[in-house]
């Protein structure tokens, strides 16, 4: 009995039902023949007995929950004719499991026949049928339905226009004589304070008259930009310069004025545009914004009004920067003055903010210039923008604030000077006001200048746009072991010069944008030899090398030679070796006429070493000397500056410690070599690649 009770708790399919029930029946019949202190009541004989349902009706029908359970359970799984007999029972397990095996093999037949290719194959077929289909569909709907829209809304505005037209020529030509009839009698009329109404499209602002808000004609005209609504970029114009007066929208008027040039050049609406520039430009000069001018700016220059650009920009140039403030120096204020720190704050972000768009907007200019065919006109841009670049550094902006996109100008100057060559501006064309002669020998190294001004950006996609213009060919020339085999002494020239291992050859290929123009390996004293790397030279200079043949064509102007030298100082190289290689050097450098710059590579995580106290000294003496020839900048490269910080990125790609600046500082002071620039590079993030550059393009210029 106490099992019968507890057996419900465990019931939890039909087997172990069934099983439970099995031990219960066995239990009650044991406890109910041999025991006097447990009787078995109808109501246990009948929650118990599942098979004897019949039994359990009959006995007090009594329904307890378990009871319905066990009902339900006999109804759903036992068959009607449930069997007593262990045979019939055994038949009836025999027939179910006949049963189970036919389901189980239809099922197979069934996914056999599904998974045939032809099957498949059609049911993909008929897949992409219905898609298209059902794309199709979809899309002729839609077509037709924003056809049937865009008819429909037309129909209504060129409606609405010409009643509008209608009412207006009515009012003006018979004001005083016939009512006004308006069939837009909510939306138009006279004002009540005697000016004239403006209609609009637009159900938000229906109207303008003299009792409307900033706030109006501010909504208005975004509605009218957005929805391209010429009609009401025209009543807005109307309102704003004929109906009211200076006094309205005081202090915002010379913004809505921007906003309006604006959406009118949005429209193509040019004279409107002009009348609101010309507007904001004499009556509302103080109040103009640098945001409003760069959007002015971009808005004519979409439109390929880049004289007007110009003048726009040139208006907001000559703005001084007010309330200029040093952005280096830390002001201590009282508790008292917090307001003027305050003021302070939102003077450097105000001046931040005019420089940002400023800049852009040079840029934008720049970029519109390349892209016309005027490098001239850019290249003043490009100055402009160069010029700019102190005060930027100075506002402690960075690439990120300002956002110039460099990558596209410098494509724009690598298109102009690709027309270059292919002789589009060898015709001195006055009209064009085009002077070749005046131009750098790559213009793409005038967007360099500007870019070095600026916050360093080290974005690959500006660098790759940078190497793929001023380095298009690179040849391996030869290796030099004495002055005798150093190709002709025909262009510009830069040397590497360095401890061994120091990373003359992977800065090689990380300023030239190649894996392996020159030989790098962890081995020290791998370069062995003066080598001699070509760029931009003739196209086939490297079968003339190798063949021999007779190659046409000649050099690009902006050719040069990369030196690469061997590691000084490497333990393993025959001292006569040694001395033979430091002999070629000395000799080189106070010789080699056509050497523009000497790049003196110091690791920057241990800076100047013996050795290279030595080469400092060794250039002191030739910078100092008279028998020097050439004008070789002295340039030093502080290399590996990744491995000074803990796993460098592109955005934390290295850094240099004080002290080895400062020991850098004192070994150049004590070898005479002047001040000469420092720049901090790591071949793994490619840092400073860009600045390098600057002075590669001393070798390239003639
Ligand atoms: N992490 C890091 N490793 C660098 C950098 N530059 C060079 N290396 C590694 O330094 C090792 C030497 O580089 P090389 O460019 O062959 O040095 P080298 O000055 O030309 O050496 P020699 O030709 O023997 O005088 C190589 O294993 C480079 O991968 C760098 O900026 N950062
Ligand atoms: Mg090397």
């Amino acid at each position: 009995m106490l099992v019968s009770m507890a057996a419900p708790r465990k019931i939890n399919g039909d087997r172990r039902r069934r099983t439970s029930v099995g031990i219960c029946i066995i239990t009650i019949f044991c406890i109910g023949e041999n025991s006097s202190l447990v009787h078995p009541t109808p109501v246990a004989h009948s929650s118990c007995c599942h098979n004897h349902r019949h039994a359990a009706l009959t006995c007090g029908g009594v329904s307890s929950p378990f009871e319905l359970m066990m009902s339900q359970d006999d109804e759903t799984s036992s068959s009607p004719s449930a069997a007593t007999t262990p045979s019939e029972r055994s038949q009836r397990k025999a027939a179910q499991r006949a049963r189970k095996e036919r389901t189980q093999i239809q099922a197979n037949s069934n996914k056999a026949t599904s998974q045939h290719p032809d099957a498949v194959l059609k049911r993909h077929r008929l897949k992409e049928q219905q898609q298209s289909f059902v794309k199709n569909s979809r899309r002729k709907h839609n077509f037709a339905e924003r056809a049937n829209f865009l008819h429909q809304s037309e129909k209504i505005n060129d409606e609405f226009d010409a009643n509008l037209n209608a009412v207006r020529d009515n009012r003006l030509t018979n004001i005083n004589i016939h009512p006004v009839e308006n069939p837009y009698d909510q939306r138009t009329g006279d004002s009540n304070d005697g000016g004239s109404v403006h209609p609009l499209h637009s159900m938000a602002v229906a109207k303008l008259d003299r009792s409307s808000t900033t706030e109006d004609v501010v909504t208005a005209i975004k509605r009218a930009q957005n929805y391209h609504d010429i009609h009401d970029i025209r009543e807005i114009a109307h309102f704003l310069l004929e109906e009211v007066d200076v006094s309205f929208a005081y202090g915002y008027r010379g913004s809505l004025f921007s906003r309006l040039a604006v959406a009118s050049l949005h429209v193509n609406n040019h004279d409107i545009a002009e009348r609101c520039i010309t507007e904001r430009r004499i009556s509302h000069r103080s109040s103009m914004l640098p945001l409003e001018s760069a959007a002015i700016v971009r808005g004519l220059l979409r439109c390929h009004y880049t004289k007007e650009a110009w003048e726009v920009l040139e208006d907001e140039l000559s703005l001084p920067l007010e309330g200029w403030v040093d952005f280096h120096r830390s002001e201590t204020f009282d508790d008292n003055e917090v307001h003027l720190e305050k003021e302070s704050i939102r003077r450097q972000l105000e001046i931040r903010d005019r420089l940002v768009h400023r800049a852009r907007s040079v840029g934008s200019i720049a970029s519109r210039h390349f892209y016309e065919d005027e490098p001239t006109a850019a290249m003043n841009a490009i100055q402009k923008l160069k010029d700019m670049g102190s005060i930027v550094r100075e506002a402690g902006l960075t690439a990120e604030d300002l956002g110039i996109p460099w990558d596209r100008l410098v494509k724009g100057a690598a298109l102009c000077e690709s027309k270059r060559r292919d002789g589009k501006w060898d015709i001195n064309n006055e009209e064009s006001g085009e002077d070749p002669s005046q131009w750098p020998c790559n213009i793409v190294y005038f967007v360099l200048d500007a870019m070095v001004a600026f916050p360093p950006e080290n974005k690959d996609v500006t660098f790759e746009a940078l190497c793929n213009a001023l380095v298009r060919r690179t040849c391996f020339v030869t290796g030099a072991v004495g002055m005798d085999g150093c190709p002709e002494a025909d262009r510009g020239e830069v040397a590497f010069i360095g401890r061994s291992n120091v990373g003359k050859s992977s800065l090689v290929n990380m300023l030239t944008n190649r894996k392996s123009l020159a030989f790098i390996s962890k081995t020290p004293g791998k370069t062995q030899q003066f080598n001699y790397f070509a760029v931009n030279d003739k196209p086939d200079l490297a079968r003339q090398i190798r063949y021999g043949d007779e190659v046409l064509g000649s050099k690009d102007r902006d050719s040069f030679y990369i030196v690469d030298l061997p590691g000084f100082g490497f333990a393993k190289v025959p001292q006569k070796q040694r001395q033979e290689w430091s002999d070629f050097m000395d000799e080189y450098l106070t010789t080699r006429e056509t050497l523009r710059v000497i790049f003196h590579l110091v690791d920057a995580r241990i800076g100047p070493t013996e050795e290279d106290a030595k080469i400092m000294h060794k250039v002191g003496a030739i910078i100092g000397s008279k028998q020097q020839r050439n004008h070789a900048k002295y340039v030093i490269i502080l290399t590996k500056a990744d491995k000074n910080v803990k796993s460098a990125s592109s955005k934390n790609p290295g850094k240099v410690s004080e002290s080895v600046r400062n020991k850098l500082c004192e070994t150049m002071k004590a070898n005479k070599v002047g001040y000469a620039p420092i720049v901090v590079t790591s071949a793994e993030t490619r840092l400073g690649r860009d600045e390098v550059w600057r002075y590669l393009r001393l070798a390239a210029e003639q």
